[in-house]
């Protein structure tokens, strides 16, 4: 069990670093896999949120070989291992350091390689089908708006603060009212070989962990993270009345990319299952800031979803063929 006191704490104490940098031009998001997925929502923060310094998400390998060339002391390069020994973020975060860069790093392992590797380090609570501000996803959150609210000055700081107190109670009566769909959801796609994902905006991150981490390496079934805007320039080829998709509708400034390929999807396809924020709740989060929340919301519901499905396909989520079971 993670200290709280201490979270918030690690947090001031890297906002603070990040402020006492001269120059700061460049927030460098850098982790693999599950944790890189982490990241995109905090990309797009920075995009809507700052004038001044950039966001950039990346895998921590591509991080390494593209070798940015304004990567240096003008940079915090913020990294999240959840076991703190994935290589390659582990090499990431040494690379950005003895490249002058502020390195941050999130994980749920104290004294892991990580942490060794990195400046400042934060650890986060991990109980996937729960949410709360303790959590990766969200401590993730705070640290970005911290560190905006920190060098610029942010408006939707304090708000973002605040909707993550309510998320909790909103994502429990959530996943309560959905018992029944998620049932129906796991035994009508048990014996499904592909189910795809879509999203846009921060929940593009979600269809994307969901496509790589559950579906693919935990239940072994094909699938893809289609952007909603994307759709229509390629991938709605392969709809058709049998194949799956699980889409997710927002609230934020995506939405009517969301409503065009649920109206279009669901019209050729029987088998589209739409998650819509504001019929989870998310509607009483202030709007300037539900976009940066509802991310959040999806992932705990939707891990709550892979527990039934797995359940049902008698394919426990434990269960590996190559990850950490040989040399990769
Ligand atoms: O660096 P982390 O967060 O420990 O991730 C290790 C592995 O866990 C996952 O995020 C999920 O199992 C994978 O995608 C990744 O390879």
């Amino acid at each position: 069990m993670n200290d709280k006191a201490k979270t918030g704490d690690q947090i001031a104490s890297a906002i603070e670093a990040a402020k006492g940098r001269a120059t700061v031009k460049d927030i460098y998001f850098v982790a693999c896999g599950g944790s890189y997925a982490l990241m995109l929502p905090n990309q797009y923060i920075m995009d809507r949120e700052s004038g001044e310094i950039a966001g950039h998400a990346l895998n921590a390998a591509e991080f390494k070989a593209r070798a940015p060339k304004r990567l240096g002391e003008t940079s915090i390069v913020i990294l999240c291992s959840h076991s703190g020994t994935t290589p390659e973020t582990v090499e990431a975060a040494r690379y950005a350091r003895e490249a002058g860069a502020l390195t941050i790093a999130l994980t749920n392992d104290a004294g892991s390689p990580l942490d060794e590797a990195s400046e400042y380090t934060i650890y986060y609570e991990h109980e996937p089908k729960q949410i709360s501000p303790d959590h990766s996803t969200a401590v993730l959150t705070r640290l970005t708006f911290g560190i905006l609210d920190a060098r610029e000055g942010n408006e939707n700081a304090a708000k973002v603060e605040e909707a993550l107190k309510a998320l909790p109670s909103i994502v429990d009566a959530a996943i309560k009212s959905h018992d029944e769909r998620i049932a129906t959801f796991a035994e009508s796609h048990k014996r499904e070989e592909v189910i795809y994902t879509m999203g846009a905006g921060t929940n593009y991150a979600i269809a994307y962990s969901y496509a790589i981490c559950i579906f693919q390496e935990m239940q072994w079934i094909h699938s893809a993270a289609i952007h909603a805007g994307e759709y229509f320039h390629g991938p709605f080829e392969i709809t058709d009345y049998d194949v799956p998709f699980i889409i997710l509708k927002g609230l934020g400034a995506s939405r009517p990319m969301d409503e065009r390929a649920i109206a279009f999807a669901t019209q050729y396809s029987d088998k589209v299952t739409v998650l819509d924020s504001e019929e989870l709740g998310l509607g009483a989060i202030d709007s300037d800031v539900v976009e940066y929340v509802e991310h959040m919301a999806f992932g705990t519901l939707l891990r709550v979803y892979s527990d039934k499905l797995a359940f049902s396909r008698g394919h426990p989520l434990t269960v590996r063929r190559y990850m950490w079971q040989m040399e990769y």
